[in-house]
């Protein structure tokens, strides 16, 4: 579903992404892991058009997201809070996202009956703008909206953090199905290995750019990657 050769980003001569190959397979749940700085938010933009690889290319079904928009309309995310439009309501925004996805209103309000609990009565009919929702609460208003229309892949950066402990076992659920019984291809980025070993059956980790491990999660895989973070600690 998303292949990257040879892709390469470097800003003022520092090389900060270089990927020579990687697969990822239709209704695949990756997971991508790393430290600060490691390259897993500069690998999600270049998978969304957001910056330009300096070398290579990403295929997103076989489309060059930077040559062509046609991965557009099977591909969603949300990386960060400047994927939501603060002066509009949640409602608002899903109607605005719905537009986009080819969702009517009625198409939106029955597909948030799914999240009532997920929402735990903060979100829908609070008459609140989304720059005056908690973090955890814009987090989640970005995550539904990113789901809507059935997109085939969707891509999500640190989806856990800011979020309460409840809605973290929610959406971990969430995202398990939707691999699972959609086949949507979920991509997630996440610094908690607990979750991240749960959600997702391939783990990837970036070390300074470069992919490092490429583990099919298993019941060894959460001990495999603390060892393997804390390495350094070790080595000290
Ligand atoms: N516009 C930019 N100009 C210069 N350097 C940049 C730019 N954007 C990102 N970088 C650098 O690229 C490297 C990778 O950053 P990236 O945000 O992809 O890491 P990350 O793995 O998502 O980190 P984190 O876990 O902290 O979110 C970092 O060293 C960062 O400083």
């Amino acid at each position: 579903m998303i292949t990257a050769t040879n892709l390469s980003k470097v800003y003022n001569g520092t090389t900060v992404l270089n990927i020579e190959h990687l697969d990822i397979p239709k209704g695949q749940n990756f997971g991508l892991v790393g430290n600060n700085g490691a390259g897993k938010t500069t690998f999600f933009s270049l998978l969304l058009d957001l910056i330009q690889p300096t070398t290579g290319n990403i295929f997103n079904k076989e489309i060059t997201v930077s040559q062509s928009e046609d991965w557009k309309p099977f591909t969603s995310a949300f990386i960060d809070e400047s994927f939501l439009i603060g002066y509009l309501t949640p409602e608002e925004y899903f109607y605005f996202v719905g537009e986009l996805r080819n969702r009517n209103k009625a198409d939106i309000d029955s597909f948030l009956e799914q999240f009532t609990d997920l929402f735990n009565g903060e979100i829908l009919g609070r008459n609140k703008y989304l720059r005056d929702l908690s973090k955890g609460n814009q987090k989640k208003v970005g995550i539904v909206a990113a789901l809507i229309g059935e997109p085939e892949v969707v891509i999500l950066d640190e989806p856990f953090a800011n979020l309460d402990p409840t809605t973290q076992i929610r959406l971990k659920k969430l995202l398990k199905e939707l691999s699972k019984t959609v086949g949507t291809t979920v991509l997630i980025s996440s610094h908690d290995l607990i979750h991240v070993t749960e959600v997702c059956e391939r783990i990837v980790v970036l070390d300074k750019g470069l992919i490092v491990r490429d583990i099919e999660t298993s019941e060894a895989t959460l001990k495999e990657l603390e060892d393997y973070f804390s390495r350094e600690i070790a080595e000290a």
